[in-house]
C-alpha cells in the first residue's frame, strides 16, 4: 500500500530524516514511535504530501506520491493532525461535511444522499452525532478531536494518518477510537499509520511499530520485539520496566520514578510487626510489600501492607468465600485491597515463626500447620473432592529486593522444604497410606520490602534459598509438632 525508500529531508537547511525506508501493508495498523524531535511529525508531513522531501521516494498503491494531484491525494489519504484550528466557525456537521470535498465534482456540486448517509455514519462512529448542530469552537479538546476524526473518515480514505490521536481523549474515548481504527483496518482494509507517545497503547493496538531515533529507523517489527526494555531505555534515555499485559499477550512498559529519601531506607520485617491472637494472626507492614500469594484475598502478584491468617471452624462453608473473607476483613478494619488474607482451621497458638539473617538481607518466616487432610501429591487422584479440612499456610517475608524470578524460586524452595518436614515427621496420607507431601489447601505468601540487597535467585543453594529452606523446614516441623501436642491435649 505504502512504500517508502531512502526518504531524506527536513526544513530549509536542517536535515531531519535520514534515508528512511519501510513498507506498510493494506489494512495494517502501523505505529510510529520515537522521542521528542526524532522526526515523527516531519515524516507524516512528507508521507501526506504536505512537506517536500529532498531524496528518496514515497509510493502509494504503486504510484509515486508526486504524481498525485491534491484532489486525487485527498481521495486516497486523510490526516488527523496533532493540533488543529478552523479559520471559520462551522457547526459540527458542517465541519465533518468538509471531508466530502474530495468526492464532489464541479463548481456547483450538489449534496447527495450518499454524502448525507456517509456523514451521519461517521458522526455515529465517532460519537459526535448528538451535538452535530453545535459550533465547533464551543467544543472541548476531546470533542474537537473526535469531530476532526469524523471529518477524516468522511473522506473515505485508503490511508489514514494520525498524529497522536489520543492526545486530548479521556480513557474511554482513547479505547473507542483505537477499537474503531482496528475494526476499520480489519473489516474495511483501511490502512492506519499513527504516531504514538503512549508506548502501551501502541503496543496494544498496532500490528507493527517503527521506532525512530534522531531521524533514522531504529527498528520496525511487531510490538513485542520493538518494546524491549533495553532498547526503549536506550532510545528514550530513561528507566522503564517491561511487564506482560494482565489480560493479553502484549507488552506494557512502566515508568519507574526516581526513589527519594525515606523510600530507600532499608526496613526489616520481623516479629515486632506480628500479632498472634485467637481469631487471627496479623502482620502490619509500615510500607506496601511486593507480594506473590495464593491467599483468599490479595492472590497473584501485587502490593500489600496487611497480612491476615484467620482461624475458621472446621465446618467453615459459605457460598462465596472471597466475598465472605473481604467482608470479614472490612469488619475488622482491614482494607481488602491492601490485605493478603488466608484461612486455616488450626489453632493459631501453634504458629511457628523465625527470623534468619544473612550478611545484607534477612527472611522472616511464619507457618501454621494442620494436616488433617494430608495428601500424597503423587496419588492425589485417589482422593475424593470433599475431604476433611487441614492446611499449611506459609508466609515468607524477604527483607531485600527480589527479582521476579526469585519469587518463583522462593515458592519452589519453600515447597521442597515443607515436603521434607512432612516426610521427617512421618505425616501420612490416610487414604493411600503413603508419605504425605502437603494438604489439599496449602497456601503460600512471598512478600518483599524491595529495598536493600538485590536478590536475583532463590533456588535451594543460593544465599536466599538457604535461609528459606532452613526457615520453612524448621517452622513447619515446629508448627506441626505444636499442632500434634494441641490435638493430644484436647
Ligand atoms: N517547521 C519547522 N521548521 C524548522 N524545523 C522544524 C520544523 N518543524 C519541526 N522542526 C524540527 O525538526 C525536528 C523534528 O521535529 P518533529 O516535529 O518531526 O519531531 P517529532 O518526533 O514529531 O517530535 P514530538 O514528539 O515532539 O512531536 C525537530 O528538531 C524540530 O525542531
Amino acid at each position: 500500500m505504502l512504500e517508502v525508500k531512502g526518504l531524506t529531508g527536513g526544513y530549509h537547511n536542517k536535515a531531519v530524516l535520514d534515508s528512511v525506508s519501510f513498507d506498510v501493508h493494506k489494512g495494517e495498523l502501523f505505529g510510529i514511535l520515537g522521542p521528542n524531535g526524532s522526526g515523527k511529525t516531519t515524516l507524516l508531513s512528507m508521507l501526506s504530501g504536505v512537506l517536500d522531501y529532498k531524496g528518496g521516494s514515497v509510493r502509494i498503491s504503486g504510484r509515486d506520491l508526486k504524481d498525485y494531484s491534491s484532489k486525487q491525494l485527498a481521495q486516497v489519504i486523510a490526516v488527523l493532525p496533532q493540533h488543529s484550528s478552523l479559520a471559520f466557525s462551522y457547526t459540527v456537521k458542517e465541519t465533518v461535511s468538509l471531508g466530502r470535498y474530495a468526492h464532489q465534482s464541479g463548481w456547483f456540486h450538489s449534496w447527495s444522499a450518499e454524502d448525507e448517509s456517509n456523514v451521519q455514519r461517521v458522526m455515529e462512529q465517532t460519537g459526535v452525532a448528538d451535538f452535530q448542530d453545535l459550533h465547533f469552537d464551543r467544543l472541548s479538546g476531546g470533542e474537537r478531536q473526535r469531530v476532526l476524526l469524523a471529518q477524516a473518515l468522511a473522506q473515505e480514505p485508503e490511508i489514514l494518518f494520525l498524529d497522536e490521536p489520543t492526545n486530548h481523549l479521556d480513557l474511554s474515548y482513547q479505547k473507542d477510537l483505537l477499537d474503531l481504527m482496528r475494526k476499520m483496518a480489519k473489516e474495511q482494509k483501511l490502512t492506519v499509520i499513527s504516531i504514538f507517545h503512549d508506548l502501551n497503547l501502541a503496543g496494544l493496538y498496532c500490528d507493527r511499530l517503527m521506532l525512530l531515533e534522531k531521524g533514522r529507523i531504529q527498528v520496525v517489527d511487531v510490538p513485542n520485539e520493538v518494546l524491549q526494555q533495553e532498547r526503549i531505555q536506550g532510545v528514550y534515555h530513561t528507566t522503564i520496566e517491561k511487564h506482560p499485559h494482565p489480560a493479553l499477550p502484549k507488552p506494557q512498559m512502566f515508568i519507574v520514578p526516581e526513589k527519594h529519601g525515606q523510600d530507600t531506607i532499608p526496613l526489616e520485617i520481623d516479629d515486632s510487626y506480628l500479632t498472634v491472637g485467637f481469631e487471627m494472626i496479623q502482620l502490619k507492614s509500615p510500607i506496601p510489600l511486593r507480594t506473590m500469594s495464593s491467599g483468599v484475598t490479595g492472590s497473584g502478584t501485587g502490593w500489600h501492607k496487611y497480612f491476615v491468617n484467620r482461624h475458621v471452624h472446621h465446618g467453615y462453608d459459605c457460598e462465596d468465600h472471597h466475598v465472605e473473607m473481604a467482608d470479614y476483613l472490612t469488619t475488622h478494619g482491614f482494607e481488602p485491597q491492601e490485605t493478603v488474607g488466608m484461612m486455616t482451621a488450626v489453632f493459631l497458638d501453634t504458629v511457628a515463626s523465625k527470623l534468619l539473617r544473612a550478611e545484607d538481607f534477612s527472611v522472616f518466616i511464619i507457618v501454621t500447620a494442620g494436616v488433617g487432610n494430608a495428601i500424597d501429591a503423587s496419588l492425589a487422584d485417589r482422593h475424593s473432592w470433599s475431604s476433611a479440612p487441614g492446611t499449611i499456610n506459609t508466609w515468607i517475608f524477604v527483607n531485600g529486593h527480589l527479582a521476579e524470578e526469585a519469587y518463583i524460586h522462593s515458592i519452589v524452595t519453600a515447597t521442597e522444604a515443607k515436603v521434607k518436614a512432612l516426610h521427617d515427621l512421618h505425616v501420612m496420607d490416610k487414604v493411600t497410606n503413603t508419605c504425605a507431601t502437603g494438604t489439599s489447601t496449602d497456601s503460600m505468601l512471598i512478600a518483599a520490602t524491595q529495598r536493600g540487597a538485590k536478590l536475583q535467585y532463590a533456588g535451594t543453594i543460593t544465599p536466599l534459598g538457604k535461609l528459606i529452606s532452613r526457615g520453612v523446614y524448621d517452622c513447619t516441623v515446629e508448627a506441626l509438632t505444636n499442632n500434634r501436642k494441641r490435638i493430644e491435649e484436647l
